[in-house]
């Protein structure tokens, strides 16, 4: 399912003394399939970027069409429910929503509320558990009894017993400890590969975007500025470091290394094993 925003603009509150524009004039496209990242400062607009996905906001200005959907500005806008249906939210701390007093009546939930039969729902809540790698165990332990981490697993859970096209990720694997952030982030990279999930991550984290995503968009002041592959958009540190983001910590150190030694390796790395083996090459060539 293709994505496509086209010349939006979304202000707060519009027409009251306390309007804030927050994006405007933003165009990005999103093919079937791809991992996109969207990074920027704090206030720059990712958020407001992600609602319009699936239409929890729509456009003051322009257009936003989501599969063989459109919602456009200033127009009476129908069929937002199978929108959301098609295109699924995991926000910051999802767990923070869980309410039901079982782990399967939290995840059933959204589907019934979409008209999926109680049998059909529980199939897929297994399905879903197993997918976000929990036992079939807990499904009838309330959620408030388990760890952080599997209550995060079950809200993600609840998101896919939705069957999603698209998935969209507001800062997944915030709290979370490094070893569990790799194992979410591992998750959804699996997911997108295996079903060709579309996904859009909204991150902080280079080091995630650098991983991860196929497209990487920069958002600056409500506006977009770059959009590039991982390589293209980490090979100008000089213009990240000048919006006031970072680069990831390998491209970092084959800068400094490339300073210390006065050499150019003529391409930017983005993991340590092709880092060190283009220095193992040109250091076995310096001793022929
Ligand atoms: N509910 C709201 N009412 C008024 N202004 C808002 C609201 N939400 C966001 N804004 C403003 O819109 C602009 C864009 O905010 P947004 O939350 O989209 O940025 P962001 O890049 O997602 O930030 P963060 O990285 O902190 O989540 C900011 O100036 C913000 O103050």
């Amino acid at each position: 399912m293709d994505i496509s925003l086209q010349n939006i603009e979304y202000r707060y509150q519009a027409n009251t003394p306390f309007e804030r524009l927050a994006i405007k004039d933003v165009s990005i496209n999103i093919p079937t399939g791809t991992y996109m990242a969207l990074i920027g400062h704090t206030g720059s607009g990712k958020s407001t970027v992600l609602q319009h996905l699936n239409a929890l906001l729509v456009p003051t200005e322009g257009t936003v069409v989501i599969g063989n959907h459109e919602v456009k500005a200033k127009q009476k806008n129908k069929n937002l429910k199978q929108i959301r249906q098609k295109v699924g939210i995991v926000f910051q701390f999802p767990e923070h929503q869980l309410f039901e007093e079982t782990v399967e009546k939290d995840i059933i939930f959204g589907p019934m509320n979409f008209g999926v039969s109680e049998a059909e729902a529980k199939e897929r809540a297994r399905f879903a558990l197993q997918q976000v790698g929990l036992s079939q165990e807990i499904l009838e332990k309330s959620p408030f009894d388990l760890s952080g981490g599997q209550m995060r697993r079950v809200a993600i859970a609840g998101v896919l017993a939705m069957e999603p096209d698209c998935l969209v990720l507001d800062e997944p694997t915030a709290g979370l400890d490094p070893r569990g952030r790799k194992e979410i982030m591992d998750m959804f990279y699996s997911l997108h590969k295996e079903r060709n999930l579309t996904t859009i991550l909204v991150t902080h984290s280079m080091e995630d975007a650098a991983q991860y995503a196929d497209q990487i968009i920069i958002m600056q002041q409500g506006q977009v500025v770059k959009q590039g592959t991982p390589i293209e958009i980490f090979s100008s540190v000089t213009e990240l470091v000048d919006m006031g983001l970072d680069v990831p910590e390998v491209v970092r150190f084959q800068r400094s290394l490339e300073e210390k030694l006065g050499i150019t390796l003529g391409a930017t790395y983005l993991s340590i094993e092709e880092l060190s083996s283009a220095v193992a090459q040109l250091l076995r060539g310096a001793h022929v």
